[in-house]
């Protein structure tokens, strides 16, 4: 594809972003499939679409809008996604993640990032929030990592470890969250399996990713990585909205399909908002 976008170019995106908000960010939200609600929740809020941005790239899937949202959220300056990019849609991992060193050139310190994943361990629900304790971003793993290419010094260092990539202490904020507003029956933690899609997994793939993950999706690690190089905090949350067919001989019911992902976000979108809202409100003493 064409050439990554120059320093300079992403210096262009913040700048047209900077001219239309006074808001000066320190917080970054990437809402996942159907999670868009938790931009409403923001407070003097100034909307910029991706398309009044020359040369960013814009959303094309069902249930994303394709807009910056930014605005206070308890005392605290956010920016949110509403709508992200998937390898899926054809852009290249160097594209989907810009948006994360866009906000980190507006002074972003800390990204929460959340998806819609289907459920590949047997004891999660429909319904149930998976906080991210860890990923496998099977697409890096054969070179389709957001960092490929020259480094960008500037944002951080050539090789950077992604051992403890999910912040330990903002999980640990979640988890007491989450016992404080009496969700955690269907709160889990877990690790998060990344596929291109757009095709849903085969039986096959999905036990092979089972033996060290809990839920599947399409997004997300690309962002996650971008964001440790530059040096933010990183939480990550998954909606779980389906249950996986880990067997083909199971019924053709349980396929997973779009719609259900889209209804599974609005029927656990307050709990959602709460949960970050909470952690977002209480993150700088954990
Ligand atoms: N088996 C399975 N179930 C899922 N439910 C949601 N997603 C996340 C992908 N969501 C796509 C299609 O809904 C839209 O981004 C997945 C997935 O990737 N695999």
């Amino acid at each position: 594809g064409m050439p990554m976008y120059t320093y300079s170019e992403l210096e262009g995106f913040a700048k047209v972003i900077q001219d239309r908000s006074e808001h000066k960010p320190s917080v970054g939200i990437i809402c996942g499939t159907g999670l868009g609600g938790l931009a409403d929740v923001l407070e003097h809020k100034t909307v910029i679409p991706y398309s009044d941005i020359p040369h960013f790239p814009v959303s094309t899937v069902k249930g994303h809008h394709g807009q910056f949202v930014l605005g206070k959220m308890k005392g605290k300056t956010v920016i949110c996604m509403q709508g992200r990019f998937h390898l899926y849609e054809g852009y290249p991992a160097w594209k989907i993640a810009s948006p994360v060193r866009v906000m980190s050139l507006l002074g972003v310190k800390t990204l929460f990032i959340t998806n819609a994943a289907g459920g590949m361990n047997k004891n999660y629900n429909v319904g149930d929030v998976m906080i991210i304790k860890d990923h496998l971003f099977f697409p890096g793993l054969a070179g389709m990592n957001p960092l490929v290419g020259p480094n960008m010094s500037q944002f951080g260092e050539r090789f950077i470890s992604t051992s403890h990539l999910y912040d330990a202490g903002l999980r640990k904020l979640a988890r007491d969250i989450a016992k404080e507003i009496g969700c955690s029956d269907f709160v889990q933690e877990g690790v998060y399996a990344m596929v291109g899609g757009p095709s849903f997994e085969s039986p096959a793939e999905l036990r092979l990713l089972n033996l060290t993950c809990d839920v599947v999706g399409m997004s997300t690690c690309p962002e996650a990585i971008t964001a440790k190089h530059c040096g933010m905090r990183v939480f990550g949350m998954s909606l779980v909205t389906n249950k996986c067919l880990m067997d083909v001989d199971l019924t053709e019911e349980d396929a997973p399909n779009h719609v259900e992902v889209l209804e599974t976000g609005k029927l656990r979108e307050e709990i959602l908002q709460e949960l970050v809202t909470k952690v977002v409100e209480k993150m700088d003493n954990y």
